[in-house]
């Protein structure tokens, strides 16, 4: 095999003299750093002790196991070396300031997939790094992101990454311990015949999201006129990267359970370091109505439905919304007959 590229290779390409790109760099080098010790951690299992004890909740109401609390103060510490002003976290209820003159923040979720961490599945690190514009610096929309990225903890360790210029993916080489780049600009597939949606919850659904399920259930015979498959990690950044290298579309929606009616996942470190990742993919991301990237945050922690991967797959959702009473692209027939509806 040709010699892979180094992380640290590429971004000194990118970078250059450029004393604002150093900056970044560095700072996802600060996050690759932290992301070297967790992969190391997780890759003990059970060796390391119960990694998925709950220990407290963060400001989502979601319980915080061991691993949650360990990799957030594994991030920030990491973050420490690089010139970073302020870290809004998923476990943490408000911002860290670091040093409040530095030029960047970060927005991370440092354990993505807790509920999978005892069961040997992939779990991950979720980043997007802003520039640092004081108070409201979580506040600023996906758009303004300089870079963004995720970091999975899998049979391999992957690192997706985009800095504007495409999507890299580098996978963790055991022993030399160095991120070497893989899939260079890798493009989502336009066209999918796959989805990722948790159906446990097809009560819950509003319309649009029924009608969008009901008619890829309905397969070759209905309006799609294919047959779809199924799968669902419960890991956003699992069910991410498989959709990056072979198209499918990950759905998120709000629901009408108790606080689900904007879904689960959280905008800042979450969906819009995901968007920006699979939009420089030639993906899409979208809440059902809007660009994930466009969506200006009302909190640090405000949460977000999110519908991401293949372009056409998420316009097409989009459609199902748009339309009266979420009929979307269904026939009147299919659109009657739903699996889910009957
Ligand atoms: O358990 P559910 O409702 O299917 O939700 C699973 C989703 O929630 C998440 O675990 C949320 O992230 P956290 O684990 O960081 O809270 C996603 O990774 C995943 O896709
Ligand atoms: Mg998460
Ligand atoms: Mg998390």
């Amino acid at each position: 095999m040709a010699e892979l590229l180094t992380l640290e290779a590429y971004l000194d390409q990118w970078a250059g003299d450029d004393a604002g790109r150093r900056g970044v760099a560095k700072t996802i080098l600060a996050m690759c750093e932290a992301g070297r010790a967790i992969a190391a951690i997780v890759g003990r299992g059970a060796l390391e002790g119960n990694m998925a004890a709950a220990i407290g909740g963060n400001a989502g109401g979601d319980t915080q196991k061991a691993l949650d609390l360990r990799t957030h103060e594994m991030t920030l510490e990491a973050l420490k070396d690089a010139p970073v002003a302020r870290v809004g976290s998923e476990e943490a209820d408000d911002v860290a300031v670091l040093d409040a003159d530095a030029p960047l923040a970060v927005a991370m979720d440092p354990l993505d997939g807790s509920s999978n961490i005892e069961t040997n599945v992939s779990i991950g690190t979720l980043f997007g790094v802003l520039p640092n514009i004081g108070e409201d610096t979580f506040l600023q929309p996906g758009s303004a992101q300089l870079a963004a990225g995720f970091i999975v903890y899998g049979p391999a360790t992957a690192l997706v990454l985009t800095v504007g210029e495409g999507t890299q993916i580098f996978m963790l080489e055991r022993g030399s311990d160095k991120f070497l780049r893989t899939h260079a600009d890798v493009k989502i597939p336009e066209k999918t015949k796959e989805y990722a949606i948790n159906a446990s919850n097809v009560r819950h659904w509003d319309a649009a999201t029924r009608s969008y399920i009901d008619d890829c259930l309905a397969g070759e015979t209905g309006p799609r006129a294919k047959n779809f498959n199924m799968r669902w990690v419960g890991s956003l950044v699992a069910d991410v990267f498989r959709i990056l290298i072979r198209g499918g579309v990950y759905l998120y929606p709000g629901d009408g359970r108790d606080g689900y009616g904007q879904g689960r996942l959280r905008l800042v470190y979450e969906c819009s370091p995901i968007a920006f990742v699979c939009e420089q993919a030639g993906g899409a991301a979208t809440d059902g109505r809007t660009r994930i990237l466009d969506i200006v945050p009302s909190k640090l922690h405000a949460r977000c439905p999110l519908v991401a991967g293949s372009a056409e797959e998420v316009e097409r959702f989009g459609e199902y919304h748009a339309k009266p009473a979420g009929k979307g692209a269904s026939s009147p027939l299919f659109a009657k007959r739903g699996l889910f509806l009957a």
